[in-house]
């Protein structure tokens, strides 16, 4: 996919898993498919997160929604899960499988990698990757293992360094302070809790 199609597709990225929902995941994603979300990372991991045949058989049932609504589909960490789940593409971290792996098992696919810090950034294959996850920029509890804040300035300095690669910041993002992502260089904000834990899922997806 072209990096200016990509950027776009970013632009509302929700990231879930059952572990993070207090309805049906499924009528969960039904919900931020129908008020604009525009790509999803399915991030079945953690405590309270199923596993094997019951993990795939939720899989199934998220990629459906966003095939039918051409909502982008990536898969967090589990690369067996790719082909089975026809993903759109991957998100990998520092401690996953390598980029450079990852792109010999499936050059055609879109693989997104996390870059925290400046040293992450200069070690990383970025001219292997499609797109970046920048955080988290503001506090979060929904990632257990998260590193500290590293806040807007973060994404200035990606952007900068990377001025046409497809770019989204995560961690803390919500309706109110999603604006200063966007407005420092970001394509897009990928968010949990800010729709997982809304009142009104509709109205937190259009607010982002
Ligand atoms: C869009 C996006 N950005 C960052 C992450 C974090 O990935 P990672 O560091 O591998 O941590 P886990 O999500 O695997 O706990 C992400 N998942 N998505
Ligand atoms: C999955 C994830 N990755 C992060 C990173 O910093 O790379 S922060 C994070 C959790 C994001 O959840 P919320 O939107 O509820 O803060
Ligand atoms: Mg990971």
């Amino acid at each position: 996919m072209h990096k200016a199609m990509l950027a776009k597709k970013l632009r509302k990225y929700f990231v879930m898993g059952s572990q993070n929902c207090s309805l049906d995941p499924v009528e969960t994603l039904k919900l931020a498919v129908e008020a604009g979300i525009t790509a999803f990372q399915f991030r079945e991991k953690g405590v309270g997160s199923l596993t094997g045949e019951k993990k795939l058989e939720l899989g199934k049932k998220l990629r459906e929604i966003c095939l039918e609504h051409n909502v982008l589909f990536i898969i967090n960490d589990d690369v067996d899960l790719v082909k089975p789940l026809e993903a759109d593409g991957i998100h990998v971290g520092q401690e996953d499988v390598s980029v450079n792996d990852l792109r010999k098992l499936m050059p055609e696919k879109i693989i997104g990698l996390s870059v925290s810090n400046r040293f992450e950034l200069e070690q990383s294959p970025i001219h292997l990757v499609d797109y970046v996850g920048a955080g988290p920029i503001f506090s979060t509890t929904t990632k257990s293992d998260a590193k500290a804040p590293v806040g807007i300035e973060w994404i200035k300095a990606i952007r900068n360094e990377y001025p046409s690669i497809p770019l989204v910041g995560i961690g803390g993002i919500n309706t109110t302070n999603a604006g200063q992502v966007m407005s420092a260089g970001a394509d897009g904000v990928a968010v949990i809790s800010a729709i997982t834990k809304a009142e009104n899922i509709e109205k937190a997806v259009k607010n982002l």
